[in-house]
């Protein structure tokens, strides 16, 4: 039976190199799909992994309307088995209902990609619609870490690696370019990072000098009560 599966997790966990080999997958035992994504990185209609994979894919707009799509090409003869969304954040909600009755109706698998929550972690709408219409929601296996080891679970918007918490809910970015001056970039942070706004750089600022560390192993242990 065909179904909508959500992969979901932060960003740089691995959710474009998923889709693009899940594509290859089912491509390779005959299966045909269709590629959408929306905001890539790497430009317009490209669905692009870090791991240095890119292929052309179908860019999703507002005005993208998925039954159409494939009732229209299923029209013509061709053959829609599965499609493949990724930054599927960026859709609308209608967007969304859309890909539902494209598996309950015209029984295509959808496997949609995308982070869940924005740099104030509020739920993105595409995500939120996904969460309650997906059969299966499957969060990423590889883990990306906070600068403190921990689990990353939310996303934080930086800039100058100094963490924000107001602009537009979509600014197109990356999570490993140095993010000088009042450049805007991303840091994957565990929650209780994201909700102290510590990212790598002002933990290091406020981390006690080498200095400083030498004076309190030299001091002596306060004595005991
Ligand atoms: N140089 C590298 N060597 C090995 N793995 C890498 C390298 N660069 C990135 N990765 C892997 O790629 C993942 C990011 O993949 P990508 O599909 O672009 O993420 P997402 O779509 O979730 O943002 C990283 O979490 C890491 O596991
Ligand atoms: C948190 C957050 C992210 N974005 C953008 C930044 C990237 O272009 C994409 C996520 O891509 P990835 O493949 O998962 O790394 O989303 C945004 O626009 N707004 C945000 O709050």
């Amino acid at each position: 039976m065909a179904e909508l599966a959500f992969f979901s997790g932060t960003m740089d966990s691995g959710k474009s190199t998923l889709a693009l080999q899940m594509h290859h997958n089912h491509a390779a035992r005959g299966r045909d799909g269709l590629l959408f994504t929306s905001h890539d990185r790497s430009g317009e209609a490209r669905l692009s992994s870090r791991l240095g994979l890119s292929v052309p894919a179908q860019e999703v707009t507002p005005a993208t309307d998925f039954w159409a799509e494939v009732v229209e090409r299923r029209t013509r003869g061709r053959a829609v088995d599965y499609l493949i969304c990724d930054e599927a954040q960026f859709y609308t909600a209608e967007q969304v209902d859309q890909l539902a009755r494209v598996v309950d109706d015209l029984g295509a698998d959808v496997f949609a990609f995308g982070i869940a929550t924005d740099f104030r972690a509020r739920l993105f709408p595409g995500s939120a619609r996904l969460f309650a219409m997906a059969d299966r929601v499957e969060v990423l296996q590889v883990q990306a870490l906070c600068w403190c080891g921990a689990r990353a679970t939310h996303n934080a918007r930086t800039v100058g690696g100094v963490m924000v918490v107001e602009g537009e809910q979509v600014v197109v970015g990356d999570v490993d370019t140095a993010h000088e001056g009042d450049e805007v970039g991303y840091e994957v942070l565990c929650r209780r990072h994201h909700v102290r706004r510590q990212t790598a750089r002002t933990a290091q600022a406020a981390a006690p000098s080498p200095q400083t560390l030498g004076l309190l192993a030299e001091s002596p242990e306060p004595e005991a009560v």
